[in-house]
């Protein structure tokens, strides 16, 4: 941060606004994110001058730094002419800047925010798509703390209004499993804003990613008690998550787990459904009722992600690796059994023609699962039920026989004290290991490096990528094509102020979900044999926004895409076993 001082040398951000637009797609996969990924449009320089946190992202800060696309919704946002320059007299009496009063006053009643030089930046811990993370030291107290950065624009209300729902979500939840949002930091002339965070030390995904970690029953049990402990808080508090997955459990050096990265979640109230966007959870983790359109939902959304994670944690590797919304309903349906008819017709999911099987597939968890802890069958059964509604809730899972039978859940304290495993430690560690084997490679022949990489990559990275934008922009365009009474995308997915998520696509998130031991073989069953095997000829996309960009014309992703583009209205009538049968006939080319 420093002292910062904002300068304007753009041309009117309208104009690059004009630009970005045509850059990305209005579908584009990552859903995850409502916040924009630009960089605010009013160019900034440093001068460290008072402030021990030097923010190297400012000083690194490109002269004409790219702005990307915002699309709040389906449609991008409309954005009000913008304001050109900051000056302290921007902040109010308490210290908060006025663009953040204007759109976020709520999130930030009654606080004050801290100052960046109260702050000692030691280390950047972690990256997701719209912030960096920072370990600091607060020089009030001495105490280690996370500094989230939030990246948004501030010319886009859109945008801080969506980092405004993640600091409210945050306020009201108060719970031992779900992580405490501290204060927030500004700085005094920059449109930058930290969220303090108690420091964790550890994430699910790193964890288990970690060589050698392979969790006993008593310690899933002792994980998973935490994670529902912290969902049960959060749905009773009118807070759905939206974004389950181990790179955002995050667990302390006493074995505590919280629920962190709340960039997704939204308020509902279950007596006053409202519509909201169906395009969140990172692919892995998607239930199916989202993956066939649902925008009328609740707590069975987290509960799903919770059992793939179970299950997860169980086996070893991710359960459902995916890398298309197509190929992750067909994992679901092989698995999970498809949709009942009963279900089919109650449900009224938007998708529900296009994506109905003609054979239903037969559930078949209990045999593929067959070598797990007996008492885990009925839950991973409960909450991988195909109708939400059969999930029930989190505190009914915490009942389950689960964690009422022998060996008990240990106690957080007993854990190991593992060495630092953050993702992004995994991720540097694995780049390292990349460049090593690019080196051998030279020597030993190309093939043979080939080979080492889908396999390290096949168990770890999350796709939720681009093609799966496009198959939602094709299967949208056949809709209004093929229906005789076709309504608009906006009357089919909610308009964003409905719903401050809807429908900015959920890049993958590049998290790598939980990735264990690659040569587990627990698993007998051919589901599963021939599900490892199918990710490991196709890895999923690789971790990193930019990577994932390369991916995307990498040919091994290019079969889906393929298939998705001769994706014709001519189809229609042809079932869910034709498009997968098609798809896998792709693949195999
Ligand atoms: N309180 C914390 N203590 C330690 N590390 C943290 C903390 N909060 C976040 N991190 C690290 O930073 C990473 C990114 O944080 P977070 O998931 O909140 O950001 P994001 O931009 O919302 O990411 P994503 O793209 O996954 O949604 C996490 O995976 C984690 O490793």
């Amino acid at each position: 941060m420093g002292c910062v001082f904002g300068k304007q040398s753009h041309p009117p951000s309208s104009d690059r606004r004009r630009r970005s637009k045509t850059v990305a797609s209005p579908r584009h996969p990552r859903t995850r994110r409502r916040r924009s990924r630009g960089e605010p449009s009013t160019e900034i320089s440093v001068v460290n001058a008072v402030d021990p946190v030097v923010d190297v992202e400012e000083k690194e800060r490109p002269k004409q730094p790219k702005q990307k696309a915002r699309h709040t919704g389906d449609f991008s946002v409309s954005i009000p002419a913008p304001e050109r320059r900051r000056t302290p007299s921007d902040l109010n009496q308490q210290g908060w800047p006025s663009w953040l009063m204007a759109v976020a006053g709520e999130a930030i009643r009654d606080w004050t925010p801290r100052r960046a030089n109260t702050f000692e930046k030691l280390d950047k811990i972690g990256q997701g798509t719209y912030s960096n993370v920072y370990k600091a030291r607060d020089l009030l107290t001495g105490k280690i703390v996370a500094l989230k950065k939030v990246r948004f624009d501030t010319l886009e209300p859109e945008s801080v209004k969506f980092m405004a729902r993640e600091i409210l979500v945050l306020r009201k939840l108060n719970h031992p499993n779900v992580i405490k949002l501290e204060g927030l930091v500004t700085s005094r002339m920059s449109s930058s804003l930290y969220l303090i965070f108690e420091y964790m030390e550890h994430d699910l995904a790193g964890l288990a990613a970690c060589h050698g970690i392979k969790f006993t029953e008593p310690q899933v049990k002792c994980y998973m008690k935490q994670l529902l402990s912290g969902l049960e808080h959060c749905h009773n508090q009118g807070v759905l998550h939206r974004d389950i997955k181990g790179s955002n459990l995050l667990i302390d050096n006493e074995g505590i787990l919280k629920i962190a990265d709340f960039g997704l979640a939204t308020f509902y109230d279950p007596e006053q459904k409202k519509p909201l966007t169906s395009r969140v959870v990172t692919l892995w983790y998607r239930p199916p009722e989202l993956l066939l359109g649902a925008t009328y939902y609740g707590v069975g959304v987290d509960l799903w992600s919770a059992g793939c994670i179970l299950a997860e944690l169980i086996s070893g590797k991710p359960i459902m690796p995916g890398r298309t919304e197509v190929e992750q309903l067909h994992k679901i349906f092989k698995l999970c059994g498809s949709p009942s008819e009963q279900y089919w017709k109650k449900s009224k999911l938007p998708n529900a023609t296009l994506f109905k099987p003609q054979q239903p597939y037969k559930r078949c968890i209990a045999e593929t699962f067959k070598d797990f802890p007996s008492s885990s069958l009925p839950l991973i059964e409960t909450l991988l039920s195909i109708d939400p509604e059969e999930r029930s809730t989190a505190t009914a899972a915490l009942n389950s026989e689960f964690f009422t039978t022998e060996p008990y859940a240990c106690e957080p304290s007993s854990l190991p004290k593992y060495p630092p495993s953050k993702e992004m430690d995994v991720k540097l560690r694995d780049e390292q290991a990349r460049r090593q084997r690019g080196l051998a490679s030279k020597v030993n022949a190309v093939d043979g490096a080939r080979k080492a990489k889908v396999s390290e990559r096949a168990n770890r990275a999350v796709p939720a990528p681009e093609a799966n934008a496009e198959i939602q922009a094709n299967l949208d365009k056949w809709r209004v094509m093929t229906q005789t009474n076709a309504k608009s995308k906006s009357e089919k997915f909610p308009p964003p102020h409905q719903d401050g998520a809807v429908g900015h696509p959920l890049d993958a998130s590049h998290k790598g979900p939980l990735s264990f031991s690659a040569t587990d073989t627990t698993f007998g069953s051919s589901i599963f044999n021939s599900k490892s095997s199918e990710s490991a000829k196709n890895p999923g996309p690789v971790v990193g926004s930019s990577r994932r960009k390369k991916t995307n014309k990498d040919p091994q992703r290019a079969p889906s895409r393929k298939f998705i583009r001769g994706f014709k209205p001519s189809l229609i009538g042809l079932s869910m076993d034709f498009l997968f049968r098609g798809k896998s006939e792709v693949i195999r080319s």
